[in-house]
C-alpha cells in the first residue's frame, strides 16, 4: 500500500519507517528541508533505539524516502496519515499544523478522483477530526467525506525511548474511521498486527488517547501525593508502601506467579513529576478543553497542580536538609524527561533548576544525552558536566531528576569523598537499594524520618 506521512518527528517518522518495514511503500513529508535531507541520508534527527538501522534497511529497498514534496508524495498513494506536532499554547492544543496539512490534501484530492483515506495521528482533542480535519479537507477538495475521501482518527500510543518497540508491537490499534472504506484500509495498513483492532468512532479513538494519558498521569500524580503523606510520617518508604500496593494482580497481571511485565511499575513511580513532549500538554488540553465545554474536571486539574508543585517541593526538602541554598552548589543529575531519551521538552529537570537558581543555589548539571540547548537556555547559570567527577567534586549536594541505569554503577564511595558534604537527594527514589557509607546523607524522596530508636526494633 502507497502510504504518505506527515511529519518526519518521532511520531512521522517512526511511523512512516516502521510501516515501509511491514512492506509499505512510504514516503514522509516535512517542511524543514534539513530534517529531510538528513534522513535520506540515513541519520534520524531524534534519538530513538532500533531507528536508524530501520531507516537505513528501507533506503536501502527503496520503500522509504523523506521529501519536502507533498505533492509528489500525494500523487498514486491511497492512504494519508497526518503526524505533525499539536503544542501547547498557554494551556491549549493548538491545531495549526493539523489544519494545515488537512488543507494541504484536500487541495490534492480536488485535482485526483482517486479514493484516499485521511488518519489523523496526532494527538487532537475529541471532535477535531469529525470538526476542523473533516471541513478543511471537504471545502479544500469541494468533495464529501465518506463518499469521495475516506476520514480517520488512529491515535499512537509509543513511548519515548521504545518508540519501535511499541510501534511493532502494539498491545491494541485503535481504529476510529467516518465510513466502511477507510476502516478497510486501516485493516490493511496494520494485516500484519496480530493485537487486537478495535473500530470506534474518530471521537471515540481521540478520548482513548486522552484517557490514556490522563491515567498515566494521575497514577503518578497519586503516587507522590503518597510520597508526600509517608515523608510527613516517621518508619514509612513510600517506594516500598507503592511496590508491595502493586503486587495486587489487578495492577500487574500475573502469569505463573510472575509479572507478565516484569519491571514495569504501572506508573506508580514516584518522584520530580512527569515531564515530556506528550503527558503535561496533554493534561492541559483535556482539562483546557472541560472548561470552555463546561465540563468539570476537578480530579484531572488536580493531577495538574500536584504534577506542577513537586519540582518546587523537592527543592523545599533540599534547602531544609542545608540549611539554606544561598551559595550552596547544588549538582543536578539528569536534565531528560527520563531515561533513554535526548529529550528535555518540559521535563521536570527545567523547573527544578529554575527553583534552586531562584533559592540563591549555584548549579552545575549532569546528563548523558540531553543537548547543550538545554543549558544554553539558562544563559550560561548553568555548567554542563558529562562526567561525574567533575559534576560532583566540591558539591553541596546532588539532587537526582532522571533516573538514568548508569548513575546506580557510579563508585559513589569515590565521588562522596570528592563532594563538599556528600547530601544526596534521590529525586527518583531510584537508588535506595545501595548501600551508603557514612558520612552520605541518603535522602529519597517518599522516606518518612527515621523511628525513634527505642521503636526501630519493628523496622526489618
Ligand atoms: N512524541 C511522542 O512520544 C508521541 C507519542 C504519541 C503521540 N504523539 C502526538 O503526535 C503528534 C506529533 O508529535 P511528535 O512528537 O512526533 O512531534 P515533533 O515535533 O517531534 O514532530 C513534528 C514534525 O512535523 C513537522 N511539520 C510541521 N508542520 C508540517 C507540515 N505542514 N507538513 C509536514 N510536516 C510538518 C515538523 O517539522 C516536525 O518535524 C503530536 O500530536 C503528539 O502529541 C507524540
Ligand atoms: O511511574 C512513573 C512513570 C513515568 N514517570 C514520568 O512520566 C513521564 C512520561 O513517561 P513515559 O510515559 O515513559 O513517556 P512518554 O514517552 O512521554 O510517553 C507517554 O506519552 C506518549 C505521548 O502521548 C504516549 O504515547 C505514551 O503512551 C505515554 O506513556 C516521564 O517524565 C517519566 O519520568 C514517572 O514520574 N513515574
Amino acid at each position: 500500500m502507497k502510504v504518505t506521512v506527515f511529519g518526519c518527528g518521532y511520531v512521522g517518522l517512526v511511523t512512516g519507517v516502521c510501516l515501509a518495514s511491514l512492506g509499505h511503500e512510504v514516503a514522509c513529508v516535512d517542511v524543514d528541508a534539513s530534517r529531510v535531507d538528513l534522513i535520506n541520508a540515513g541519520q534520524t534527527p531524534i534519538y530513538e533505539p532500533g531507528l536508524e538501522a530501520l531507516l537505513r534497511e528501507n533506503l536501502a529497498q527503496g520503500r522509504f524516502r523523506a521529501t519536502l514534496d507533498a505533492r509528489a508524495a500525494l500523487r498514486g498513494s491511497r492512504i494519508s496519515m497526518i503526524a505533525v506536532g499539536t503544542p501547547d499554547r498557554d494551556g491549549r492544543i493548538d491545531l495549526s499544523f493539523v489544519e494545515t496539512v488537512a488543507r494541504t490534501i484536500g487541495a490534492h484530492l480536488k485535482g485526483d478522483p482517486a479514493y484516499h483515506t485521511i488518519v489523523v495521528k496526532s494527538t487532537v482533542v475529541p471532535g477535531t477530526t469529525l470538526g476542523l480535519v473533516r471541513a478543511t479537507l471537504e471545502s479544500a477538495s469541494g468533495r464529501v467525506a465518506g463518499e469521495g475521501f475516506g476520514v480517520a482518527m488512529n491515535p499512537e500510543f509509543l513511548r519515548e525511548g521504545f518508540a519501535v518497540q511499541d510501534f511493532m508491537e502494539p498491545d491494541r490499534v485503535v481504529l476510529g474511521h467516518l465510513g466502511a472504506q477507510a476502516g478497510e484500509d486501516l485493516e490493511a495498513l496494520y494485516a500484519a498486527f496480530h493485537c487486537p483492532r478495535i473500530h470506534v468512532t474518530p471521537t471515540e479513538a481521540e478520548f482513548v488517547k486522552y484517557a490514556s494519558n490522563a491515567l498515566l498521569a494521575t497514577c503518578i500524580s497519586f503516587a507522590n501525593e503518597i510520597y508526600t503523606l509517608c515523608e510527613g510520617t516517621p518508619g514509612v518508604d513510600g517506594r516500598q508502601v507503592l511496590e508491595i500496593l502493586h503486587m495486587d494482580r489487578r495492577l500487574t497481571p500475573q502469569h505463573g506467579g510472575e509479572s507478565v511485565r516484569p519491571g514495569i511499575l504501572s506508573y506508580l513511580f514516584g518522584g520530580v513529576g512527569y515531564g515530556g513532549s506528550c503527558l503535561p500538554k496533554d493534561l492541559n488540553a483535556i482539562t483546557a478543553m472541560a472548561r470552555e465545554r463546561g465540563l468539570p474536571a476537578p480530579l484531572l486539574e488536580q493531577v495538574v497542580r500536584v504534577n506542577r508543585d513537586r519540582p518546587a517541593a523537592i527543592v523545599q526538602r533540599l534547602a531544609t536538609e542545608l540549611g539554606g541554598l544561598q551559595g550552596r552548589l547544588v549538582t543536578v543529575l539528569g536534565l531528560a524527561f527520563k531515561p533513554g531519551t535526548d529529550d528535555w521538552r518540559n521535563s521536570p529537570s527545567q523547573p527544578l533548576v529554575e527553583a534552586l537558581l531562584a533559592g540563591g543555589a549555584r548549579v552545575r548539571a549532569w546528563d548523558p544525552l540531553a543537548e547543550a540547548a538545554a543549558v544554553a537556555a539558562w544563559g550560561g547559570r548553568v555548567a554542563l558536566h558529562r562526567d561525574p567527577r567533575s559534576a560532583l567534586e566540591g558539591a553541596h549536594a546532588a539532587v537526582l531528576a532522571t533516573a538514568w541505569p548508569e548513575i546506580q554503577e557510579w563508585p559513589w564511595e569515590e565521588l562522596a569523598a570528592a563532594m563538599a558534604s556528600p547530601v544526596i537527594l534521590d529525586g527518583r527514589n531510584a537508588l535506595k537499594d545501595r548501600g551508603w557509607p557514612s558520612p552520605v546523607r541518603y535522602v529519597p524522596v517518599g522516606r518518612g524520618p527515621a523511628l525513634p530508636s527505642r521503636e526501630s526494633h519493628v523496622q526489618p
